[in-house]
Formats: C-alpha cells, structure tokens, sequence
C-alpha cells in the first residue's frame, strides 16, 4: 500500500540520540557480511534481486533520444542477452531452486529513470519493444530543486502527463538546514497531491550528504514521510559525496518509527555513486538488517544507479557458472 502521509507532527522528529552508538556497528556488520561472501545460491539471489530493484538511472545533460533509446534497449535486453547461456545451461537441473527463480524471474530493472523532459523519448522508445518497462522521472528542479513550488508542481504534472509513473523529487536542501520542517512538509504534501491524482509512486531524493547532521538527514526523512513519500532515497548522484552507509543506518531507523508509529512501511532507495555489486550488495544487507525481508521486494527497495548493472550482471554470470559446477 502507498503512503497516504499524516498531520505534520513535530513531536515525531525527535531522534534518540543513544542510537548514535548503533552506527558503526550495524555499518561493520553489514561490510563483513559483504566481504566474508555468501553462499552461491545466496548471493545468485541477492544479485537478482539487486537487478530487479533497479532503476536504470541517465541524468546527463547530454541525454537525448538516441541515448534513452539505448537506455530503454539495455534496461529490457541486456541481462537477458548477457546471462542467456548461463540461464539455460542451469535448465539441465529442473529439480534445482535457484534455476526455478532465474527461469521465471524477469531479471529486468524495475524502471528507466530519466529527466523529465526525456520521459516522452522514453515512452516512444518502450513503445517500440516488446516489452514494458515503468519510466521515472526525477522533478522539482533536479539537481538543486532551488525553483518555486509552482514551477516544482508544474514539472511533476509535465512528467505524469508525459508517462512517468513515479516522480523522483528533490528537497530544497537550504531549507531543511535552516530547520523548516514545517515548510518543507507542506511543499512536499503539495506534491503528493498531484502524484496522488496521477496515481504515481513519489520517491523524496533527501541530498543526505548536503544536509548538515545525522539529526537533519532523520528529521527530513521523518517530514518526507509525513508529508506522504512512498520512498525516501539517499542522493542525487550529483552531490560531491556519496551517501554513505551510516546515512542509510539513519533513514531505516526513521522508516522503523514511521512504520511503528503509522502502520505505513516506506521503501529505501540507496543512490549516486554505486557501482560495483559489492556495495550495492552491502545496502541490500543493511536493509535487509534493519528493515527485514519485507523490505527485499521492489514496491519498498530501489537502487538508482546509471553504471552498476554491468557489474551485477558481470559478478552473477561467475556465480551461475559457479553454481554448475558444484551440482
Ligand atoms: O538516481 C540515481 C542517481 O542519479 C544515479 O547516480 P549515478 O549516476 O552515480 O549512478
């Protein structure tokens, strides 16, 4: 279910900060669990896992028809084509789990994620395959979103009327450094209600390493949520610094108040910045840590990443041909 959102409630941006000590913990945890390896099975499934929670991601100022084109064509043909042989020569084990999974699975990224006024290129371009793939959009003045709340809301309904069936918005990150919790949530609950008619999936980008504390990163994730994200994701792609585990240790504890305190379970979206399968993997554990397994499914985890699904597709092709040989 979407998250309707609740009042703005001040009292729920109150963090304990004893949960500071957590941090570097939970973040050792989850770097061993990532370099000590998994089993084959495990780790076949786990990559799977990270292709179909991805949103193939092309933010650049180059981008044009010709390059959405083949972003929509690597989203729909890539792995398939790359893992085919490894795919089939798993067929000769029918009794085999993980064989089932790969047989019957997509393997397709859950989204292209595109500007939105490449949202149309995207459209023409799914339209002439075979398959549907979902477009998001991000909006709001990406990357700064430093525009009015007027020109946010006209861009957000432009990339739903174009296509888009999830919006990825941007924080005015002044804003929430200043403290205006309440201002930032009323923006954002203006731009539920437009995603809300289209009925469209609203991920709130939070920009953490732009925000002054881990007190600021909690606090903005808690309004996001109030205001009525279904997601809250890490970054842009475009800050100088990536997000970093410990910020993604703060925003599951926010999405574990919300969900405690409403019933509401908002998804997590790691991006910028990653990769390689091997941190993709360690966020995929962190999540799975702190959120637990009914978080693994792609209506509550993405990954926005415009150059990882070569790595993943690289590490799971090893892992398959790995598998054969040990039946
Ligand atoms: O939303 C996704 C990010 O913009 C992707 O960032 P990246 O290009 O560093 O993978």
């Amino acid at each position: 279910m979407s998250n309707p959102g609740i009042l703005f409630d001040e009292t729920m941006l109150k963090r304990n900060e004893d949960q500071d000590e957590d941090i570097l913990t939970i973040v050792d945890e989850c770097d061993r669990c990532t370099k000590i390896g998994f089993l084959p099975e495990v780790e076949a499934s786990y990559l799977g896992l990270l292709i179909h929670v991805m949103d193939l991601t092309s933010l650049n100022s180059t981008d044009n028809q010709k390059t959405i084109e083949a972003l929509v064509d690597k989203a729909l043909t890539y792995t398939k084509k790359m893992l085919k042989t490894d795919i089939e020569n798993m067929a000769s084990n029918h009794s085999c789990e993980i064989h089932n999974y790969f047989t019957t699975s997509t393997l397709t990224p859950q989204t292209v994620c595109v500007s939105s006024v490449r949202v149309s290129d995207a459209v023409q371009s799914i339209n002439c395959q075979n398959e549907h793939i979902d477009i998001a959009s991000v909006a709001g003045g990406f990357p700064m979103g430093q525009v009015p709340l007027s020109s946010r809301i006209t861009e957000v309904e432009y990339a739903i009327s174009q296509g888009a069936a999830e919006i990825d918005i941007v924080i005015d990150r002044g804003l929430a450094n200043l403290g205006d919790f309440n201002r930032l949530y009323h923006d954002l609950r203006s731009i539920k209600s437009v995603c809300v008619n289209g009925d469209v999936t609203l991920k709130t980008i939070l920009s953490v390493t732009e925000l002054d504390s881990y007190h600021t990163v909690y606090k903005m994730a808690m309004t996001a949520m109030m205001a009525g994200s279904d997601f809250i994701k890490t970054s842009t792609g475009k800050e100088a610094e990536n997000a970093t585990l410990s910020h993604g240790v703060i925003m599951c504890q926010a999405i574990k108040k919300y969900h405690n305190a409403t019933g509401y379970k908002v998804g997590i979206k790691p991006a910028g910045g990653i990769k390689f399968n091997e941190q993709a993997l360690s966020w995929l554990i962190l999540v799975k840590n702190q959120l637990g397994n009914d978080w693994l499914k792609a209506s509550l985890f993405r990954i926005g990443a415009s150059s990882l699904l070569e790595d993943v597709v690289k590490r799971l092709s090893i892992v398959l041909k790995k598998l054969q040989t040990n039946y």
